[in-house]
């Protein structure tokens, strides 16, 4: 079975979740893979925003991915939240700021979060150094392997500024869910993962994108 979406029909609807501290770029990574640039200004985050995206992942299979933007900042984040935030989600984008030491600090202890209890599913990761563009540097690449390699995950560096690896973030950890859905890896759930024939809303968009804030 599967669902037409703004016109597109697909087979697989993926929840994605994009975690990191409060102003490491997540929202203009996601605005700029959406609208292929850099946002002149974006609107605080106040709670969470939902994007949808149409992604083929082979030739004639197209994924719904919903991507899921948090606010990161700690007023926004307690464990009853990451359930709720994380609940049915198929991967995760961590994101850091390769400038900023403690956003990397921060990321790693809401990792350990989530593996306390928040997390009871097979969740795939890809980690992310972004703003890469800019010279300063406070995380060494070592230790963002060592890391990466206890997530299991592969690890890209990104910038919104540049559109550098941008696209490639989201694309690969689609790739990733496909793929372990494919080898049994990952468990798609009923409701969310492989698509029924509910119709969604043709008309809502013209385009492949849309977004809502919660
Ligand atoms: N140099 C550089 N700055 C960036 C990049 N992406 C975003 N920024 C800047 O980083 C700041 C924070 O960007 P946001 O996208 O709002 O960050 P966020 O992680 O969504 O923040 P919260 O919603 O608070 O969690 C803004 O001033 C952006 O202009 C990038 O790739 N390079």
């Amino acid at each position: 079975m599967s669902a037409v979406v703004n016109g597109t029909e697909c087979l697989y609807r993926f929840k994605i979740v994009m975690i990191g501290e409060g102003y490491v770029g997540k929202s203009c990574m996601l605005y700029r893979y959406l609208n292929g640039l850099f946002p002149e200004q974006i609107n605080v985050n106040i709670g969470a925003s939902c994007c949808d995206h149409i992604l083929e992942v082979e030739p004639g299979v197209r994924v719904q991915l919903q991507i899921w933007d948090r606010n990161g900042h700690k007023s926004f984040w307690n464990r009853q939240l990451i359930q709720i935030y994380i609940c049915q989600s198929a991967g995760c984008l961590l994101v850091f700021d390769l400038g900023s030491r403690e956003s990397f600090e921060v990321l790693k202890h809401r990792y350990t979060e989530m593996c306390n209890g928040a997390y009871t599913h097979t969740m795939l990761f890809v980690l992310v150094g972004h703003k890469c563009d800019r010279n300063e540097r406070e995380v060494n690449q070592e230790e963002v392997e060592q890391f990466a390699g206890e997530l299991g995950a592969p690890y890209i560096e990104a910038s919104a500024v540049t559109g550098h690896n941008v696209a490639e973030v989201f694309e690969l950890l689609t790739r990733r869910i496909y793929q372990g859905y494919l080898s049994g890896e990952v468990r798609l759930h009923e409701s969310w993962g492989k698509i029924n024939d509910k119709k969604l809303n043709k008309d809502e968009s013209a385009e492949n994108s849309k977004c809502c804030v919660s």
